[in-house]
């Protein structure tokens, strides 16, 4: 398994890569790519961790080396957001950066599976899409927004209100990843009540929760060790997916539902990413309505990436 991490060289590339080297399965390529000149040192420094994963660190004008041959690419590349900033306020730099990078997996690695972490997700998920169709190698069970860092802090949230250990909570999120269009699905949360009160106060602070980190870190950046905890988790189901296991992960992904385009749903990962995107089941009056209140801010944060690519 040769797996590619892109913008390397940051605060999740550089969490997710210690994950990876410590965790890929033996016999593992994991290949860093980022502009900063840093990264051959994040390389060297991760390589002397006694794991049989190969280490590569690649810099700027080695793009296509970093990228051939791989089965995986994760791409946290990009601007993160400082206090009083939205996602959608990344989009101006991040867009040509995902644009750029996604042009260079469908000339190098068409096949691989490609996990967009780089906000807004909502729309640089479908600028990869657009770019990937644009070159001809689009498949729409390669492509994955990552939104497990909702899940897992549904999971630790849900876990700390109710005395639970978090590790053996399990709360399905649907939607998209930014404020409203975050949608955790409370009333799926086997063996757990919620007052309506906690519904409400819960759904909030996970909509809120990446808000919290950015303010929290002052203008130091947004979230970094979790989100590579998260992309970690992600990555290691895929892998683990390919190699014949039955996994099943929420993930943004093209769906042509009646929702919207892109939809994060329960998706049966297998030997070529998408196995099969699974029902996300019946919704509780309030998950309706708020599903309903935010569908058009998510499809138009789909048609801005659409029209990216576009013109
Ligand atoms: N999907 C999610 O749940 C989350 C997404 N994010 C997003 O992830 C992105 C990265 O966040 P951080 O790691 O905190 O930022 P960071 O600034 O610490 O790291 C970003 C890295 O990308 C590199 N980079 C910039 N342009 C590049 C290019 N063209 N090619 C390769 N590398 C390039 C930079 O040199 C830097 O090393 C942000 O857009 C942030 O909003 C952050 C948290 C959660
Ligand atoms: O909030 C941000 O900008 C970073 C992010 O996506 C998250 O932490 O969920």
């Amino acid at each position: 398994m040769k797996i590619a991490v892109l913008g390397a060289a940051g605060g999740i590339g550089q969490a997710l890569s210690l994950l990876l080297k410590t965790q890929l399965p033996a016999g593992s390529e994991l290949n860093l790519y980022d502009v900063a000149p840093v990264v051959p040192g994040v390389a060297v420094d991760l390589s002397h961790i006694p794991t049989d994963v190969k280490v590569l660190g690649f810099g700027k004008d080695d793009l296509a080396a970093c990228l051939s041959g791989c089965d995986i690419v994760l791409i946290p590349a990009g601007v993160p957001r400082k206090p009083g900033m939205d996602r959608s306020d990344l989009f101006n730099i991040n867009a040509g950066i995902v644009r750029n990078l996604v042009d260079a997996i469908a000339d190098n690695c068409p096949e691989a599976c490609t996990c967009i972490i780089t906000n807004p997700v909502n729309t640089t998920v479908a600028i990869a899409a657009e770019a990937l169709k644009a070159k001809g190698v689009y498949n729409k069970n390669k492509l994955f927004g990552v939104t497990t860092l909702d899940v897992i802090r549904s999971e630790t949230f849900v876990g700390n209100l109710k005395g639970l250990n978090p590790e053996n909570v399990h709360v399905p999120v649907i939607g998209g990843h930014s404020g409203t269009t975050i949608l955790p699905l409370l009333s799926q949360v086997n063996g757990v009540d919620f007052t309506d009160e906690e519904v409400a106060s819960l759904t909030t602070r996970i909509q809120n929760a990446g808000t919290e980190v950015v303010e929290a870190k002052a203008g130091g950046g947004s979230a970094t060790l979790s989100m590579g905890q998260a992309a970690a988790r992600f990555c290691l189901s895929l892998v683990d997916a390919m190699r014949g296991e039955n996994v099943v992960e929420y993930t943004y992904v093209e769906t042509n539902s009646d929702d919207a385009a892109f939809f994060a749903h329960p998706v049966r990962l297998g030997k070529n990413g998408v196995e099969e995107i699974l029902s996300y089941g019946e919704l509780s009056e309030f998950e309706e309505n708020a599903k309903n209140a935010m569908l058009d801010g998510l499809r138009s944060d789909i048609a801005m990436g659409v029209a990216f690519v576009k013109g």
